[in-house]
């Protein structure tokens, strides 16, 4: 476990309230999937939401699924466009930051080996959709654990647009979550299948997960 070990020795003096991370630990042990209300930093919250409305329209690409030269546009699954988020302004890296603070306590924690973090902000326009998905294969083991905020400063119910999560294939009655600023989704991506209902207006999002590290000897897996 040398990747744990060194994300661990990153870890430092961390500025974050870790309630949060003891919280969305304790439900990843329990139940594989964490759902907290007002939870991501308020300062943070806000400070992305206004990264998110300042990138012009073209940082937005179609999202398709897949990466690189196996990147597919596929309609009929998915219709949202993403802008992927790198640490070059602060905001990302304030982001960046945050996501590994929780990477550094859930692998002292629940030894999960992550060892890398990739996300995008996903606009879902009204009538957007995303249907019923996995984050990952099982035992492809590259995305273990998938991470969702919320950049809405207000939903009404009439605005639908929820993210439905359900605990295995069997399930389809799932829990809905409404896609309000402050609220943090985190989950086991190989063991529940989920969707994003179409929205009647704009909804904006990050999506994001936690990989293991998956090279082999002569060639080093990059995070995007
Ligand atoms: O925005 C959401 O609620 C979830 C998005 C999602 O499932 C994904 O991007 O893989
Ligand atoms: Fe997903």
């Amino acid at each position: 476990m040398v990747a744990a070990k060194l994300l661990m020795s990153l870890g430092g003096d961390s500025t974050f309230d870790e309630t949060l991370f003891a919280y969305i630990t304790q439900d990843l042990t329990e139940e594989g999937y964490s759902i907290r209300h007002a939870a991501l930093p308020e300062s943070l919250s806000s400070a992305l939401l206004a990264y998110q409305q300042k990138i012009s329209g073209e940082k937005f690409i179609d999202a398709g699924i897949g990466r690189g030269d196996d990147y597919l546009l596929n309609e009929f699954v998915r219709t949202d466009e993403i802008s992927w988020i790198t640490g070059e302004l602060a905001t990302g890296r304030e982001w960046i930051n945050w996501a590994s603070q929780l990477q550094v306590y859930l692998n002292r924690r629940l030894f999960l080996g992550l060892f890398s973090f990739e996300s995008h902000f996903s606009h879902y326009r009204p009538g957007d959709y995303y249907k019923r998905h996995y984050d990952a294969f099982r035992g492809e083991a590259t995305r273990v654990l998938s991470l969702i905020v919320y950049l809405n400063p207000s939903w009404n119910p009439l605005d639908a647009g929820e993210l439905v999560l359900y605990k295995n294939d069997q399930d389809r009655i799932g829990t809905k979550v409404t896609p309000l600023m402050g609220t943090v989704v985190t989950f086991l991506s190989e063991e529940f299948p989920h969707e994003v209902l179409p929205a009647n207006r704009d909804r904006y999002s990050i999506a994001g997960w936690f990989r293991v590290n998956t090279s082999v000897t002569d060639r080093v897996d990059p995070p995007q």
